[in-house]
């Protein structure tokens, strides 16, 4: 493995995934050159070009920073997390850095949020009041297609957890993977990656690409939306695959249920036809038995808890 040894060099910048990164044969990629999906993006969203722009910038100069990588830190107490040495339950490394903080209620949360770069507050307090509005409105459209009442869902969720993920450039991307394979725990997330690919869902037991049309969201199923609609609406899996000459930026944000909601199918969409496929569980218990937001769950619960 060869590592540059300059004070500014990076855990990324190597010429081979190291040894201790590489995931097992059965684990890899495989295939990388798969076609693309016919997933529809939202591009008439009404969010600012401008707004969306900033918010990637600012995460870009956010992961640019040299002193967060000498020191390394990972302020929970603060609301927020940042890692840039991920690990699998096997205890391989995937290649990312995340920075995940909470969302809400807004103007209670931005000052936990990191304050460098000095602008970062204010571009992502103005990027999650645009999401939060489209995120009702995608929530009122759902409501309307599956037959709830309007509000049935926007009425008691919040965009609750902003993830934003770095993916540096690799050596070689048939080897490892930059998110495993995965499901949402939310209701919906909306994910920006600004115009680069490296999103795949599985289809039909075939991994594709999701493709990325700049200036568009893509919108997943989270399992809490898959448990209302008694399965009617399906969260999918998915990953994200590296790639050898681009870095690549997402936001990931996910709105959830409040807290102290209990989560169950839908009593309308329930019948001697259709019974229910889900339990009902409080939101909260959910997050705790399933620690929805990764590794860092209790963490950041607790700031949730002290902070409303
Ligand atoms: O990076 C992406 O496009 C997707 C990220 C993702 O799936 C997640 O944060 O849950
Ligand atoms: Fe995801």
């Amino acid at each position: 493995m060869e590592i540059k040894k300059d004070k500014d060099s990076r855990w990324f910048d190597v010429e081979l995934v190291p040894e201790s990164y590489i995931f097992s044969p059965t684990d890899r990629p495989q295939n990388l050159d798969v076609a693309s999906c016919d997933s529809i993006p939202v591009i008439n969203h009404r969010v600012p070009k401008k707004i969306m722009s900033d918010a990637m910038s600012v995460l870009k100069e956010f992961f640019d920073m040299p002193s967060k990588e000498a020191t390394g830190y990972v302020p929970q107490n603060k609301g927020w997390i940042y890692t840039n040495n991920d690990c699998t339950k096997d205890g391989v490394h995937i290649w990312r850095e995340n920075l995940k903080h909470l969302c809400h209620p807004l103007d209670k949360c931005t000052k936990l949020w990191p304050n460098k770069p000095t602008r970062y507050q204010e571009v992502i307090a103005a990027y999650l009041l645009e999401i939060n509005k489209l995120s009702l409105r995608i929530l009122e459209m759902i409501c309307e297609g599956l037959g709830l009442e309007p509000g049935y869902l926007s009425d008691t969720s919040e965009v609750q957890i902003l993830s934003s993920n770095f993916y540096p450039s690799c050596p070689d991307p048939s080897l490892i993977l930059g998110i495993l394979a995965h499901q949402d725990t939310s209701l919906i997330t909306l994910v920006y990656q600004g115009d680069s690919p490296g999103l795949q869902f599985l289809k039909d037991g075939q991994w594709i690409n999701v493709g990325s049309i700049p200036n568009s969201f893509v919108v997943n199923i989270g399992n809490q939306l898959e448990i209302v609609s008694n399965g009617k609406l399906r969260s999918i899996d998915h990953r994200v695959v590296t790639s050898k000459d681009k870095t690549r930026i997402s936001i990931a944000t996910f709105v959830n249920p409040s807290y102290a909601c209990i989560i169950e199918p839908a009593k309308a969409l329930v019948n001697k036809n259709e019974p229910s496929r889900y339990k009902a569980s409080r939101y909260k218990e959910y997050v705790d038995r399933n620690k929805a937001f990764g590794d860092y769950t209790v963490a950041l619960r607790d700031v949730v808890i002290s902070e409303s």
